[in-house]
């Protein structure tokens, strides 16, 4: 570091007899000290001088770090141009600044060719606060969210006592944890009057917004309930960051687009998405709320994700309701499935869902655990599943329009039909080898969490459920009093049915018609059209007669290159999904260096301490910041230059040996030191305030 260098740049004022030598200031003494330097080198003066500053509120005032507006006169050129572009501004690499060993072109430094103090215009607190408060959020209504309330009641009041939990939860959400606040307050996203905009941006496929077209298309008074529940409030803005400019694409290859540190607006997109659906809450003024139990088990803050008014036994032979709770063990969104009406006659049956627990798939979800519940006011079953944000089901996303219409639809192209085979042969192995059988294979029941991606749902129900009616051989007479867990025999029939039901899927898939299995001669000569000869087989497979020897492995075997395939794919996607994840890693690296500036700058209670930011370091780092963030163009209006900030953090991260010089906002000083010096600054004086105040 030069900073005991006077630099050659700023001629002597009138009165610098009167002025405190800034080396004296923040190094104790001034080797230019009788070799023409005009500042005052007395500290016993200056002794004085501190003592009266700390002793003055108006001194002390103008001696704060912030008091002088910064007004550097010039800045180059390019730096403006930057500035103007904003986000489409090129940030240079690391590599090219190290190799850069001139001064960054853009320097508050440069403005020392006699600009004129500014010494009256001083940084206004109370201004400060209240441009601080204006810049607050204003008030939000009160919780607003997108779901509309079913207007038929199907619930009994609960048995009340757990408010306490779901007002807990809100403030939870609005408190303790930061991404949680910032769900809660994306909950209350508008759907209503902005719901077009979202929806333009919004896969139309999936997502809450697509429940409510869907339930809006099912019910016209669903949809008018759901108008009723609009909240006049700005949706988010997904578009954070502006589209490449036309005129840099000619990048160097050291050079970058601000883009290129942020993951792809489509993936954030998707992100922030589910992210909202995770904390989307039920509106307490909103008659459902009270319809719904506060608190069941550990899980409170239910959320209907049920879509249909009617409600189908055709799956499970009960009407089922699906929410999403949060527990209040581990803070984490689950799925509650409620099998109304059911009650559980024999403990032991609760032991079946136990094989279903251990079973950890990427395409099945999660079952966590079973319990009966009077909570609905009625005897219901409560299943607990894993949550997958934003799913739908592949009779939703295939079948929805066409399957009451019994035409052969657009059927799912084929490429798409080997992933769904692929992943749903590799469930039923996992399943199967268990010694478990799915029986629950059918559109409903698999759901859609990605693109291309699916999970068998609702597994371990239909194990629980036909649990008691399974009679023990030696007492065929009275099943209910003696049940047995499923036998071999038993599971090796539902296994049989499993591998049945997947063929039908398979058809209905590839027909794009549920009714597509009404007529197999027709269909299979549909498919044996449009598709390859190897599906036709897997089909023929799967829907020929049960036997011992018709197996889940043997499906495998068949469909071993589409494994191949799908393996393929599945590692391009996961590459891809690592590199955008490499941008975000440096984004990380730079919010932890803005963390550790931020909490070393400006310090509140060590205001009266002129050591801690006027010397030595912190001096440094302070003007640093202005350096970063606080340019101005000549004509003092502010530079906001994301490829600059970006930059310098990097030069700074790095330690790069290039040098840059820094001046005070007063313009008195001026000092040139490297980012390797003022990297060591931040680490020092970082520690130092660690030790100090003891970091967690
Ligand atoms: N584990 C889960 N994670 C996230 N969402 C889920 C989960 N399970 C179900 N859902 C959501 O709940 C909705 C309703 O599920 P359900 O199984 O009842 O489908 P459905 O089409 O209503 O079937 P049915 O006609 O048999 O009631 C699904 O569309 C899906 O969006």
């Amino acid at each position: 570091m030069s900073a005991n260098d006077h630099p050659q740049r700023t001629p002597p004022r009138n009165n610098s007899k009167n002025r405190m030598c800034r080396n004296v200031v923040i190094h104790g003494y001034c080797k230019f000290e009788n070799k023409g330097c005009e500042y005052n080198h007395d500290s016993s003066k200056f002794a004085v001088n501190s003592q009266t500053t700390s002793s003055s509120p108006d001194l002390k005032m103008k001696l704060r770090v912030d008091s002088p507006v910064f007004t550097p006169t010039t800045s180059s050129s390019a730096a403006t141009d930057a500035a103007l572009q904003f986000a489409a501004k090129v940030a240079e690499s690391q590599a090219a600044a190290a190799a850069a060993a001139a001064p960054a072109n853009v320097n508050p430094g440069s403005n020392a060719a006699g600009t004129p103090l500014n010494t009256t215009t001083y940084y206004d607190t109370s201004a400060h606060q209240q441009q601080h408060q204006q810049r607050q959020l204003p008030p939000q209504p009160q919780v607003v969210q997108s779901y509309d309330s079913n207007p038929y009641a199907y619930y009994s009041d609960p048995g009340g006592g757990a408010a306490v939990t779901t007002q807990q939860h809100h403030q939870q959400q609005q408190q303790t944890s930061p991404e949680m606040a910032l769900g809660h307050a994306m909950r209350n996203m508008n759907l209503g009057a902005s719901q077009q905009q979202l929806q333009q941006v919004a896969d139309p496929q999936r997502g809450v917004y697509n429940h409510h077209q869907h339930s809006a298309a099912l019910d016209p008074y669903y949809a008018q309930q759901q108008v009723a529940m609009v909240a006049p409030q700005q949706p988010l803005q997904y578009h954070l960051y502006t589209t490449p400019l036309p005129h840099i694409s000619n990048l160097h290859p050291h050079q970058k687009t601000i883009h290129s540190f942020f993951l792809p607006d489509h993936l954030r997109e998707d992100l922030q998405r589910k992210s909202e659906a995770v904390q989307q809450v039920l509106d307490p003024s909103a008659p459902e709320y009270h319809r719904l139990p506060q608190e069941i088990h550990h899980y409170h803050s239910f959320y209907p994700l049920d879509v249909h008014r009617e409600r189908s036994v055709k799956v499970f032979g009960y009407p089922t309701w699906v929410y999403k709770a949060f527990s209040s063990v581990d803070g984490k969104p689950y799925v509650l499935r409620r099998v109304e009406g059911f009650r559980l006659t024999n403990e032991s049956a609760m032991s079946s869902i136990e094989g279903w627990r251990r079973i950890r798939h990427s395409n099945i979800v999660s079952v966590r655990e079973a319990f009966t519940t009077k909570a609905f006011g009625d005897n219901s079953l409560v299943f607990v599943y894993d949550y997958h944000p934003l799913s739908t089901t592949l009779s939703t996303k295939y079948f929805s329009a066409s399957a009451n219409s019994g035409a052969m639809g657009q059927g799912v192209p084929e490429k798409n039909l080997w992933s769904f085979i692929t992943q749903l042969a590799s469930a039923l192995k996992t399943i199967h080898a268990a010694a478990l059988a799915a029986c629950c294979i059918e559109p409903s029941k698999i759901l859609v969490t990605g693109k291309n991606r699916i999970r068998l749902n609702c597994c371990g129900i239909f194990d629980m459920l036909s649990y008691t009616h399974q009679p023990s051989p030696n007492n065929t007479h009275n099943p209910s009093k003696t049940p047995t867990p499923t036998s071999s025999s038993t599971t090796a029939h539902h296994q049989q049915e499993d591998l049945l039901h997947f063929g039908q899927l398979i058809v209905a898939l590839a027909c794009g018609s549920l009714s597509a299995v009404h007529n197999l001669p027709k269909s299979i000569d549909h498919i044996i059209r449009h598709n390859s000869i190897d599906l036709k087989n897997v089909i023929l497979y799967l829907l020929s007669k049960p036997s011992s020897y018709k197996t889940i492995d043997d499906v495998v075997t068949m469909i071993g290159p589409r494994i191949l395939h799908e393996i393929n794919s599945a590692h391009h996607y996961n590459d891809q999904l690592e590199g955008h994840l490499q941008r975000e890693l440096e984004n990380g690296r730079i919010v932890r260096l803005l963390a550790k500036l931020g909490t070393i700058n400006e310090r509140p209670e060590f205001d009266l301490d002129r050591t801690w930011s006027e010397t030595g370091d912190r001096y440094l780092l302070k003007l640093f910041r202005d350096y970063i963030f606080h340019q101005v163009d000549d004509q003092n209006r502010p530079l906001v230059d994301m490829a600059h900030i970006v930059q310098c953090l990097n030069k700074l991260d790095a330690g790069v040996d290039e040098k840059l010089m820094l001046t005070s906002r007063d313009d008195n000083s001026c000092l040139i030191v490297s980012y390797k010096e003022l990297r060591s600054c931040v680490e020092n004086t970082f520690l130092e305030l660690c030790k100090q105040g003891g970091a967690t």
